[in-house]
Parts: C-alpha cells; sequence; structure tokens
C-alpha cells in the first residue's frame, strides 16, 4: 500500500506534490520520488527513505513545471533498500512515460518473460511496478494511431493493461507533452479518488490514494475513480474519463479500513473513522454476548490505528476510557517497517505505559489487528510490567491467518501468529488473558454499514478468498520464497537519484 499522486496545476507544482506525499507518508515510509513535466520535459528526484529526508531544496528547485506525479514507497515486491527499486519509473519509448503505482501485479513474473520475449522490452529491477509500466508502454505503441497520440488511444492501451495484468494496481502515469492518466484495477482493490480545483487560469485537478491529500491541499473531492476505469486529463486541464474493463467486480481492500487508511479519509464513499467507529460498536457487542461475566475496570487503545474503535468499545460498555499508552511521534507505523528486528525494537522505542492506568487494574487493551503480534506481544508484556492485574487484548480485525499478494507486505503465511493456531493457542503467545477478535461478518458489516452499495470487499488476509481468482497454493509458496530472500538485508541504504530527462514534446 503505497502513496500514490498525480496533478495537472495551472503553477508549479514541486511544493504542492511534497506536501501530498508527507499527507501519504503512512502509506509508505522506504522511498520517496516526485516528477514533474514541462514542455515535454521530465524531472524527476528519488531516492530511500522518508519524503523530509529525500528532498533537499536544491532537488525540489529542479522539479519545474504544472504537471507532475510523486510516490511513497512501503514494498511488496523487490527489496525495501534497493533505490532503483524506488518511484516514478520512467521509460523512454513510446513518448516519454513515467508511472506510480500502488498494489501488487499477481503475474509479473509471467508478464516479465511476455515482455522480454514478445514486446522487446526488459526490466532492471524485481519491481512489479516497472512491469506494469512496460506493458502500458508497450501498449500504448500499439494504441498510438501511427505517431499521434490521442485519448482514444490511451484508453485502449489500458483496456489492454486490464486484459494482461493480473491483481492490484492504482496507477498514475505521466505522458511527456500530453498529460496525466490514472487508472484502477477493475476489481478497485487500491483506492484512487480524484478532485478539482477552481482558478482563474482554469481547472486544477489532483489524483490522490486517498482523499486527504484533497482536504489538506485545498482541492474539491470530486469522487472515486471507478474500478476498471481511465482517467486522461490534457496538460491544458481538459478530463476525460472511459471505462475500460469489459466486467468489474468491486472488491476494496477491507485493510484499508481497519488499518492502512487515515481515519480522516473517505474511501469509496466510506468515511474510514466511521468505519473503525462501527468495529468497536459489532466488538463490544460481541464481547458482552460471548462473556457477559468479564470484569474490565478500563479500556486502553494501542496508538495510532485502534482509537475510534477502541473509544466506541468503552462507550458501548460504559467503561473508562484511557489513554495508558503513550506514544513517540518521531517513530513510524511498526507495520510497515521491513525486517522483524527493527519492528520488534521500534514498538518498545515507539510505546511507553502510563503506570497509574495499570496499576491494579483489569485492563482491555484494544488494537485495530494483530499480524505478526509483534505489537501485542510487547504490549501485553509492558502492561503487566506496568502492574496490570489481568491483561485481556482484543482486536477489531479477525485473525489474520492468510498471506496478502495485493500490495500489504505479508507474503508468508508462517509470519503470520494467527496462521495454523486457535485463538486460545495465539491467546497463549500473545502473555494475555483473554483475547477476542472480530467475526468477519461483524466487519463486512461494520464497513457496509457506512455504504450499503458496496457488496463485495477484498478480505483474503482473514478468510483466504483471493477476488482475483488467479491465486493458487502454488503461486503462494513461489512468492514466499520469493519474498524471503528479497527481504534479506531489508535494513536500509543511501542512494538517491536524479533524473534529467529531456523528452519529445512533438505529440
Ligand atoms: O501484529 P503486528 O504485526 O504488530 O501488526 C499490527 C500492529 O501494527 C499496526 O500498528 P503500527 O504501529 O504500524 O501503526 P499505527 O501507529 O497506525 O497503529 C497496527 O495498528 C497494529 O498495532
Ligand atoms: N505497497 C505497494 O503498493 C507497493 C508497490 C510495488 N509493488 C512496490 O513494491 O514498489
Ligand atoms: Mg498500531
Amino acid at each position: 500500500m503505497c502513496g500514490i499522486i498525480g496533478v495537472v496545476a495551472t503553477s508549479p507544482v514541486n511544493q504542492l506534490l511534497y506536501d501530498g506525499l508527507l499527507v501519504l507518508q503512512h502509506r509508505g515510509q522506504d522511498a520517496a520520488g516526485i516528477a514533474t513535466s514541462d514542455e515535454g520535459r521530465f524531472f524527476m528526484h528519488k531516492g530511500p527513505g522518508l519524503v523530509r529526508d529525500v528532498f533537499r531544496t536544491r532537488n525540489m528547485r529542479n522539479l519545474v513545471g504544472n504537471v507532475g506525479i510523486g510516490h511513497v514507497r512501503y514494498p511488496t515486491a523487490g527489496s525495501a533498500c534497493n533505490p532503483a527499486e524506488a518511484q516514478p519509473f520512467y521509460v523512454n519509448s513510446p513518448f516519454g512515460l513515467l508511472l506510480a503505482h500502488n498494489g501488487n501485479l499477481t503475474n509479473s513474473d509471467e508478464l516479465k518473460r511476455e515482455i522480454f520475449l514478445s514486446d522487446l522490452r526488459h526490466i532492471n529491477t524485481n519491481s512489479d511496478s516497472e512491469v506494469l509500466l512496460n506493458v502500458l508502454a508497450h501498449e500504448l505503441q500499439a494504441a498510438a494511431n501511427g505517431f499521434k497520440l490521442d485519448a482514444d488511444a490511451v484508453f485502449r492501451a489500458v483496456a489492454n493493461v486490464h486484459r494482461r495484468c493480473r491483481g492490484a494496481y492504482a496507477a498514475v502515469v505521466l505522458i511527456a507533452g500530453f498529460g496525466l492518466l490514472a487508472f484502477r484495477d477493475p476489481h478497485g482493490i487500491r483506492p484512487l479518488v480524484v478532485g478539482r480545483n477552481e482558478t482563474e487560469q482554469g481547472p486544477e485537478w489532483l489524483v490522490a490514494s486517498e482523499s486527504v491529500a484533497l482536504d489538506v491541499l485545498g482541492y474539491e473531492m470530486l469522487r472515486d475513480v471507478a474500478p476498471g476505469e481511465a482517467i486522461l486529463i490534457r496538460t491544458d486541464g481538459e478530463f476525460m474519463s472511459r471505462q475500460c474493463a469489459p466486467a468489474t467486480v468491486q472488491a476494496p481492500c477491507m485493510f484499508e479500513y481497519v488499518y492502512l487508511a487515515r481515519p480522516d479519509s473517505i474511501i469509496d464513499g466510506i468515511s474510514v473513522y466511521e468505519s473503525r467507529v462501527k468495529m468497536g460498536e459489532y466488538l463490544a457487542d460481541k464481547l458482552r454476548r460471548t462473556h457477559p461475566q468479564l470484569e474490565i475496570d478500563v479500556v486502553i487503545p494501542i496508538p495510532d490505528s485502534s482509537r475510534p474503535a477502541a473509544m466506541e468499545m468503552a462507550t458501548r460498555l460504559g467503561l473508562p476510557y484511557r489513554e495508558g499508552f503513550v506514544k513517540n511521534r518521531y517513530i513510524g507505523r511498526t507495520f510497515i517497517m521491513p525486517g522483524q528486528s527493527v519492528r520488534r525494537k521500534s514498538v518498545r522505542q515507539k510505546l511507553n505505559t502510563i503506570p497509574l492506568e495499570f496499576k491494579g487494574k483489569r485492563v482491555l487493551l484494544v488494537d485495530d489487528s494483530i499480524v505478526r503480534g509483534t505489537t501485542s506481544r510487547e504490549i501485553v508484556s509492558m502492561a503487566r510490567e506496568a502492574g496490570a492485574k489481568k491483561v485481556y487484548l482484543a482486536s477489531a480485525a479477525p485473525p489474520v491467518r492468510h498471506a496478502n499478494v495485493y500490495g500489504i507486505d505479508m507474503p508468508t503465511k508462517g509470519e503470520l501468529i494467527a496462521a495454523g493456531r486457535s485463538e486460545e493457542e495465539i491467546c497463549r503467545e500473545i502473555g494475555a488473558d483473554g483475547l477476542f477478535y472480530q467475526d468477519i461478518d461483524d466487519l463486512k458489516a461494520s464497513v457496509r454499514a457506512i455504504n450499503p452499495t458496496i457488496s463485495h470487499f477484498e478480505t483474503s488476509c482473514f478468510d483466504g478468498c483471493y477476488v482475483t481468482g488467479d491465486i493458487t497454493d502454488e503461486y503462494l509458496y513461489g512468492v514466499e520464497n520469493q519474498r524471503g530472500q528479497a527481504r534479506v538485508g531489508d535494513d536500509g541504504e543511501d542512494g538517491q537519484l536524479d533524473l534529467n530527462l529531456v523528452t519529445s514534446s512533438e505529440q
């Protein structure tokens, strides 16, 4: 779940893209990049690290132009420490293209072979996003009418991308001298919204992973990009869109609502915050139903993402809500950090207890999800060290028992604390006195309560049902091996990349 952003404006966009990436930082902490376009010429700076570390004033000055795209990366293919896999990716032919991608292709190995053998294109990294760009490049070349590119050709090319690519992809693409293209896979697994800003010089358009970017940058939210849809904005501000997939079954990723997205975002008509509050409501009702005698003195959230659910649980159960853990705001999200040892260390560095809230009490700790158990193991023992009499743990999401192949880096079942374990065994493993999970149906109901028009969600990590229909055990086994090897040495490395590209503007 990387963060992507694209803009067509009437004035320079470098600062706007930087600010937008800062707002999307929670979606990827490993690398960042911005590319801009000015009169058919591309400018790009990208590298490993947080947005604030990757861009210096001199880099920003070089990013000229009124059109651009940006990316923050959380790798699901390749490795976190390879600077060559930072995005956007560039190909010079046809026309000059730059792409930023959120998601994960599930047939990238197959496509890579095909691209080499039939399309005569070379892929130089292990990133599936480079594959996506090359498929698009090939299809654009084939669809372009002679040397002239028009909107119809672009939409036909995206239709062929949908035909060839499997998995999850929300992408923004700069086409040199032509404009900004944005598209979402036929299931709409990863989010993408479009907004507009009226200026005296004409309309400006912004496409981003989450609506919070529109809010903060002063754009008015127009709508979500529909599953399978492509949006094309010419450099002069002309806006066009077309449905490019023959059949779509909308299935937004459930984990966006549980954890990934910011609570102040609205994805596919569902307020992330409201859905999390509902999760708390359903979980409180389940707890009362299944454990009517359980005595709890206080509800304590595990910051940050669990707060809305924890607060609602406390209200519903008629219990006090207390902030028992203080978070160091300068340490990023643990779950999306590369490498288990760094994740474990960061939980202790990030969270500290206020003993007063634990001493002699029966505490109910609430988290949004338990994935590898890194956070809960540490937190439960910290609560005991702080003097808690009983430590119960509730998870606003059901047990995560299956690998994710659509843009969340949990490719190996073995790393998931709930894989192959009963709830009692997980509870023992975590060291809690009781463990309470949300039911999958209640999770779905929590999200549907906000927007009943969406009937399907991508819930594979909870139920093992993969919406794209192409995921076999053999495939999952292959991914486990591949990712296991790629992650070795994911401990960070410096290496920034500047590109100052001259491209043709003769389209
Ligand atoms: O079981 P685990 O593998 O530890 O993963 C789950 C935990 O990771 C996330 O927190 P994170 O610290 O990433 O971010 P947050 O501050 O948004 O809660 C999530 O909110 C859980 O607390
Ligand atoms: N989490 C994502 O969206 C990752 C995008 C892409 N698969 C990469 O690894 O860079
Ligand atoms: Mg958390």
